[in-house]
């Protein structure tokens, strides 16, 4: 673990990032039951069952960030960086900058997340110049909009919205210059099954209308009606998060069809123990033997439990549905 979170790949990093939530939520657990307030070391865990599922879910983190990362970088190849990318959900996400430094920048990034959590994190950006350096360098006239609910650069943009209030969202985007001309990515990580199965497809429903040459990328949770899910979803209402649009997880013909009802041309899916046995093998054993990965069975379940699905509709005919794994 430690080798692990000291290994400087970027993909590493966003992985790590989020494994931290895991691990915090799962310490708190543990400071909880043990009645101590300080965090326990990851040595501390009582059973080994908790130390296999923290590094399942690493793992699952790796394959998950590697998914959407090929696909992603596979499109702004494709249209040779004249395009937008549009991060619905954004979260603390960090692939923007990933972009600038591996010099993969779209012509604009977005990010809509909820106001408290733009906020959130422009104070990180303005606080922190590892952050807002590349947005500062990637910005040429003097007037770079920021206030605590939204940033307006050049090249970066993040705006506070509820995804589920289509024409709020529309309206704002264009205010910041979105260009319905441009090739467009829409990029979804566990964000969709937050909404009703209604919300989520009226949001791709407007995407679909309002670009004629897109993809969206969706990662989230699939063969939702077995009894792993169950437990899934009962130890996700005990944190009290609940999944709304559960029904579009049911397989990954329900997740495609989302796609297909609303407009899209083309949409694929792929469950990530599938994706997983199709990354580079090397780093595949790198990671399994940093991660000290000799109990697969809940790592196969996690990930047979999780989807990268993408849909494409492609006007100027560069080739967006031959984009795959
Ligand atoms: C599980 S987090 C994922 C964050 C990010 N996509 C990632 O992969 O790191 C879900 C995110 O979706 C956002 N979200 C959920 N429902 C939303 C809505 N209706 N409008 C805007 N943001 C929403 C949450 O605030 C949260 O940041």
């Amino acid at each position: 673990m430690a080798k692990f979170l000291h290994h400087n790949d970027t993909n590493t990093f966003r992985a790590t990032t989020k494994l931290t939530c895991e691990y915090n939520i799962l310490c708190k657990q543990k400071g909880t039951e043990s009645g101590r307030n300080r965090r326990p070391h990851v040595n501390q865990f009582a059973s080994s069952k908790d130390i296999t599922y923290l590094f399942s879910c690493l793992t699952g983190y790796y394959a998950r960030v590697h998914g959407v990362n090929h696909l992603l970088d596979a499109f702004i190849r494709k249209t040779e960086c004249h395009c937008q990318i549009i991060n619905l959900g954004a979260g603390l996400d960090t692939t923007f900058w990933r972009l600038k430094d591996i010099n993969l920048m779209p012509r604009k990034f977005f990010e809509v997340d909820f106001p408290t959590v733009v906020a959130r994190k422009i104070h990180n950006i303005k606080t922190k110049p590892p952050l807002s350096k590349p947005i500062i360098e990637t910005h040429s006239t003097d007037s770079l909009l920021l206030d605590a609910h939204s940033l307006d650069s050049d090249r970066y943009c993040i705006i506070g919205a509820d995804l589920r209030d289509v024409s709020n969202l529309d309206e704002k985007l264009k205010k910041f210059q979105l260009n319905p001309e441009l090739p467009t990515l829409l990029l979804s990580e566990c964000v969709l099954v937050y909404m009703t199965c209604l919300q989520s497809s009226n949001l791709v429903h407007w995407a679909a209308e309002t670009f004629h040459t897109a993809m969206f990328i969706s990662y989230e949770q699939v063969n939702m009606s077995d009894r792993f899910s169950q437990v899934m979803v009962e130890n996700l209402q005990r944190r009290h998060c609940t999944l709304a649009g559960l029904e579009a997880c049911q397989s990954l013909d329900s997740q495609k069809e989302r796609f297909l009802k609303t407009g899209w041309e083309h949409a694929d899916a792929l469950d990530m123990m599938t994706i997983y046995n199709m990354l580079p093998q090397d780093d595949v054993a790198r990671i399994e033997r940093l991660e000290f990965l000799d109990e697969k069975e809940l790592l196969q379940q996690l990930l047979q439990h999780y989807s990268i699905c993408w849909a494409t509709k492609d006007k100027l005919n560069l080739g967006l549905s031959q984009l795959a794994f």
